[in-house]
């Protein structure tokens, strides 16, 4: 049985769960649930703390894990990203008040209060900044005010959060996270594996495109294709109507208004946007 770990808390449990339900997966329907088996699917789920999920993939114990990129790289675990799911995207990053640190070299000697000590540390010395990384659990934009620290280093979604503290980030973003699928790294691959990357992919592709379906003169077929190529080559068959096609393609979601604009404006007729509820690719 594939043994997979999920988020059982925080920002990423939610849509994790939500993704692997899309995927035809039993998921738990009390979080206080740990572990849920999905025996019609051979799959077993371990509910665990995001932080900790790398660490049981990357020893073995568990084949394979949805978490966050800078989880992953904080734990320092022999566990590789497989896979990017396309959620909790967000950057990590140094912030300060005003009158602060302002350049990472000015972090030298300072306080940097982060949950991530792993990653700013690493940051630092590739660097060759000498900094106290002080680890807190979390709130990590309160420390500043409440004299632990002079400068943090945190997940920045919208930026509310620093705000708020009156804080404003400098230097470059040291890293772009989102939730990823983690593997042990040097595991060879399984059929049970491959079969579960299979189906988040197709909840992926089934969420990022629409199914448009047009009729059009055959005149206009090759430029009618042209916007609308599909993933393999769309679907063009005859209609009852001497000389109209039927076009059947994959577009994606955020180009499909304009797209079905520029169908209309070169002939199409009858164009209609249907949700993909579920693909293989
Ligand atoms: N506001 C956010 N937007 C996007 N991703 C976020 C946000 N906050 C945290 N994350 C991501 O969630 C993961 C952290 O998981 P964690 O469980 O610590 O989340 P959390 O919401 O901070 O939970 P906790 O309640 O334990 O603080 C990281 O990958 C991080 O990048
Ligand atoms: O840029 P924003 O949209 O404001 O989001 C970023 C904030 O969200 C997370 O905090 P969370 O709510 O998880 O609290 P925590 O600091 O206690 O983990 C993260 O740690 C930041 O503080
Ligand atoms: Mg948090």
């Amino acid at each position: 049985m594939l043994k997979v770990a999920v988020p059982n808390k925080g920002a990423l449990s939610e849509a994790a769960a939500l993704m692997l339900a899309e995927a035809g997966y039993r998921q738990r329907r009390n979080t206080k649930d740990l572990v849920v088996v999905d025996a019609a699917n051979d799959v077993e789920f371990f509910y665990l703390r995001p932080r900790d999920i790398a660490i049981y993939v990357g020893q073995g114990t568990l084949d394979v894990g949805v978490t966050g990129r800078d989880l992953l790289l904080d734990s320092g675990a022999e566990a590789d990203e497989v896979m990017t799911l396309g959620f909790a995207a967000s950057t990590f990053r140094f912030a300060a008040p005003e009158g602060g640190p302002a350049a990472v070299e000015q972090l030298a000697g300072r306080r940097i209060a982060t949950s991530y000590p792993g990653i700013v540390g690493a940051h630092l010395a590739a660097r060759g900044v000498e900094a106290d990384v002080v680890r807190l659990d979390g709130a990590v934009e309160t420390s500043i005010r409440l004299g632990v620290a002079d400068a943090i280093a945190d997940v920045v979604e919208t930026g509310t959060t620093l705000r708020q503290a009156g804080l404003a980030v400098f230097g470059e973003p040291i890293l772009q996270s989102e939730a990823v699928v983690v593997t042990r790294r040097g595991a060879a691959s399984t059929p049970g594996l491959d079969v579960f990357r299979r189906r988040l992919d197709s909840v992926i592709v089934a969420r990022t495109y629409v199914m448009m379906d047009y009729d059009i003169d055959g005149a206009q077929v090759d430029r009618a294709v042209e916007l609308t190529p599909g993933i393999e080559s769309p679907t063009v068959s005859p209609l009852h109507r001497e000389g109209w096609f039927a076009v059947r393609s994959m577009v994606p979601r955020d180009a499909a208004q304009q797209v079905m604009d520029e169908l209309y404006a070169i002939g199409a007729r009858g164009i209609i946007v249907t949700d993909i509820l579920a693909c293989r690719i």
